[in-house]
Parts: structure tokens; C-alpha cells; sequence
């Protein structure tokens, strides 16, 4: 039977957001992306595996708020396992960001004020430092290719409300504690994540996008952990070495990667999904 075409609305750095009448598709790409650099080089499965991660984790938080998957299933032949069929929300205009240890971004402002979004935290942190407790960061949404914003919680109660930004915080850390504490279960720190929540025509907050992904989150393999050294990326450290060894100068395109870099990483993610769901790949 004919299938309409949908329609793209939106094309990120690894995935891609497109229109099927009142529905949305949210595709996952095999394209992998360090340094903010995105590479020539697909890892295959790694759209199916981060999909169908993120599918269980949607699961696994049932109980916690609804989510806007329609189905896992009934998605375009071409983009079979790699896409979800999703309802179509008014987006919450903030990052929502949950840390449970200090690096990148968070680590960098909390050097130059003490402190995260508007979070103060104890002195003496560092790189990779476990955090007394896992915070809320918010941050804006920049346009594509700029960094994200910190906005501290009060700058999110003129934004949404009060009842709404405290509904936001816990949510996200709610998310994040699950997530985390699963994993860690299983041997991998996720150190913090973002999610993207909307509103369905009748108010109520949903979870959105992909949920705990190696995309959306940091994951690090617990057991090479050290505070005060910079992290392990489980997913993508492989490639960033790799990448750096070859002399890559980062605001160049980034370089094709050899077939056992590809091999390698693609087996990271089958780690990641087997690990955390104990279901083989
Ligand atoms: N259920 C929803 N309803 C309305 N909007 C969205 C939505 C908009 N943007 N994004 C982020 C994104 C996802 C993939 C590719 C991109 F380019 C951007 C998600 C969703 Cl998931």
C-alpha cells in the first residue's frame, strides 16, 4: 500500500526529526560525533542500539511520568529499529540537566564561580569529582552549533512558573537517579544527562527525545573511575584517541576511522545496551 512520505523538520548532528501527519518520527543515525565534530565514518547498529536502549529506559520510567512514544514499531521500512513514532508536544524551552559528578561544561563554570546554574557546591571539587548529590543545571536551548547557556533555577521559574520548574528539577533528577543507579549496578557511572520534556494538549509534563543514551548522557566505565583524572568515555574514548593520535586538527573535518576503530566502538554500544537492559543484542 502507499506509504506518504514524511516529511523532515529537523536534522541534528546524529539524528533527525520528521513530520507523519499529526505524529512525529525521531530517527537515530549510525554517525558519531566527538569533539562536536561529526564523523565520515558510520559505526553500524549504533542508531538501532541507542534506539532500542533508550525504548527500554522509556520503559523502565513508566511509573515515573508518561512518555511520547506511540510506537517502536510502526516507523518508515528505511529507518526499521532505528525510530521511534512519537506524539507531538509543546517542548519545554529549557535543557533540563541532571550531574551526579563534575566535567565538561559544569566543571569549567563551577572553576570560574563556585558553583553550576546557580547551584553553589563545596570547594576543592575537580575533574570527574563525585558530587555530594546529584544536581539540577538547566540550561537554554542554543541554536544549532552553539553551547548551551547555564540558567540558574530561578531564571527557569520566570520561564515556566514556579510549579513547573520544580516539577522540571524533580523529574530530572528522578530520571537521572534511576538511571544512575541502575547502571551503576552494572558497572557503568552515568555522570550526568540531559532530557527534553514537553507539554500534551492537556498540560501534563512528558518525557521526550531519547532518554540515558550515550548520546545524551556521559557514560564512564566504573571501574577506571578516579577523581581528579579525566573520565573514560565507554562509548566514544576509543575514537577520541584515536582521532587525537592521528594529529586531527579538531576544526578540521574529522577522519575516516579505520575498520577496528569501527568494530571496536560498535562492540562499546553492544556492551552499553547488553549491560544495562541484560538482554543480549
Ligand atoms: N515529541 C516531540 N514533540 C515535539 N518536538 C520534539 C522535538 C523537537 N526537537 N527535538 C530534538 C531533536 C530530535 C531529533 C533531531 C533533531 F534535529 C532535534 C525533539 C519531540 Cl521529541
Amino acid at each position: 500500500m502507499y506509504l506518504a512520505p514524511v516529511e523532515l523538520l529537523h536534522s541534528g548532528k546524529v539524528r533527525d526529526l520528521y513530520a507523519d501527519g499529526d505524529d512525529l518520527i525521531l530517527v537515530a543515525s549510525d554517525r558519531v560525533s566527538v569533539y562536536d565534530v561529526i564523523l565520515p565514518t558510520p559505526i553500524p547498529d549504533k542508531g538501532r542500539i541507542l534506539t532500542q536502549l533508550s525504548v527500554w529506559w522509556f520503559d523502565q520510567l513508566g511509573d515515573l511520568l508518561p512518555n511520547h512514544v506511540i510506537s517502536a514499531t510502526d516507523v518508515p521500512p528505511e529507518f526499521a529499529g532505528r525510530a521511534i513514532r512519537c506524539r507531538r508536544l509543546q517542548m519545554v524551552p529549557v535543557e533540563c540537566v541532571a550531574r551526579g559528578y563534575l566535567t565538561g561544561g559544569g566543571l569549567t563554570e563551577y572553576r570560574a564561580t563556585g558553583s553550576v546554574s546557580g547551584v553553589s557546591l563545596p570547594a576543592g571539587l575537580d575533574e570527574a569529582s563525585r558530587l555530594p548529590e546529584p544536581i539540577f543545571t538547566p540550561s537554554t536551548k542554543a541554536p544549532a552549533g552553539q553551547h548551551d547557556e547555564p540558567i540558574s533555577f530561578s531564571a527557569v521559574v520566570e520561564t515556566v512558573g514556579a510549579e513547573t520548574a520544580e516539577r522540571l528539577r524533580e523529574i530530572t533528577l528522578g530520571v537521572y537517579e534511576r538511571g544512575a543507579t541502575l547502571a551503576a549496578e552494572r558497572g557503568i557511572i552515568i555522570a550526568d544527562t540531559k532530557i527534553e520534556l514537553g507539554w500534551a494538549p492537556d498540560g501534563t509534563l512528558v518525557l521526550a527525545d531519547e532518554v540515558l543514551t550515550p548520546d545524551s548522557s556521559r557514560f564512564w566505565p566504573a571501574d577506571s573511575w578516579q577523581p581528579g583524572r579525566p573520565a573514560f568515555s565507554f562509548d566514544k574514548q576509543f575514537v577520541r584517541d584515536w582521532a587525537a593520535g592521528t594529529g586531527w586538527d579538531k576544526r578540521a573535518p574529522g577522519p575516516e576511522l579505520p575498520d577496528d576503530m569501527v568494530e571496536r566502538t560498535r562492540a562499546r554500544y553492544v556492551e552499553i545496551y547488553e549491560r544495562l537492559t541484560g538482554k543480549p543484542w
